[in-house]
């Protein structure tokens, strides 16, 4: 079920991903709807990233099935799953450092005609419109998640929470129907966690559906009406943050990771 009467963009069914003898992510089934934000929480090794990595295609899933916008996307590969509209950011952003953050965001696109050298030779006048179109695009987004006015800076002099934006902006060129956000709050000072969070919201409200992997909180309940908790691989329970967060199970797991 999605938190929402929508059909769900996202159904992923029994996923399931062993490394060796053990099992990380241990028959996990999600349904979201474009309007939704579902936060992921649990404690650390809960297999919250393996999730990720099997939703991206970066890892390859044992079991189970995944479909976008009822595509079916188990067994199709990282870039194809990108052009279907499944976006993602990292814990650790990496952007090109000597590139400006304008030109970080316009290797993002996903339309780029003009990288083939066929396309160069035969469509030179498509490619400049198409470069011109990015651009005004690129400006736009960066506009969005208030960058602006460090377009033609190198993404090296960018601050960790400015990172996370201009991350924010490359995935949002790409045109995603989802968006997983690995730990948007880490390594942000609490001045740009506001406007982090404003952003993440206004980007849900464009009718983009917002998976969010996090530790902090704050930034949970102030995102995600709901959220699954993962522990040792498995959901061990679904609801309100305020809600699941309360249950003895949960703190159990939370405490379990604590020294004593
Ligand atoms: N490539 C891998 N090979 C072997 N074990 C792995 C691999 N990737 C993850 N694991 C193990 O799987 C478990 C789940 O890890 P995962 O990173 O998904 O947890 P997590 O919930 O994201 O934790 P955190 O909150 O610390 O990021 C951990 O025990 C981890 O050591």
């Amino acid at each position: 079920m999605t938190g929402s009467s929508q059909p769900p963009i996202l159904k992923a069914r029994g996923i399931t991903k062993s490394f060796g003898g053990f099992r990380a992510v241990n028959d996990i089934s999600l349904d979201l709807a474009a309007s939704e934000i579902l936060g992921v929480i649990g404690p650390n090794g809960a297999g919250k990233s393996t999730l990720f990595n099997l939703l991206a295609g970066a890892l390859p899933v044992d079991a189970g099935s995944i479909h976008l916008a009822g595509k079916d996307l188990t067994k199709a590969r990282p870039e194809a799953r990108i052009l279907s509209g499944l976006g993602r950011t990292f814990q650790i952003p990496r952007p090109f450092p000597r590139m400006t953050v304008l030109e970080n965001v316009m290797t993002a696109a996903q339309n780029q005609l003009g990288e083939g050298l066929f396309s160069a030779l035969i469509a030179p006048r498509q490619v400049a419109a198409q470069e011109r179109t990015n651009v005004v695009r690129a400006r736009d987004i960066l506009d969005f998640v208030s960058l602006s006015h460090l377009e033609d800076q190198p993404a090296a002099v960018l601050s960790g929470g400015q990172r996370k934006l201009l991350e924010l902006a490359r995935v949002l060129m790409a045109e995603p129907k989802l968006i997983l956000l690995d730990e948007p709050a880490a390594g942000v000072n609490p001045a740009l966690l506001d406007l982090i969070i404003d952003r993440i919201h206004a980007i849900n409200k464009l009718g983009i559906a917002i998976l969010l992997i996090e530790h902090n909180m704050e930034m949970i309940a102030r995102l995600c009406p709901r959220v699954i908790v993962m522990a040792a691989g498995k959901s061990l329970a679904e609801g309100a943050p305020e809600e699941v967060t309360r249950r003895a199970d949960v703190i159990d797991v939370y405490l379990e990771g604590m020294p004593a």
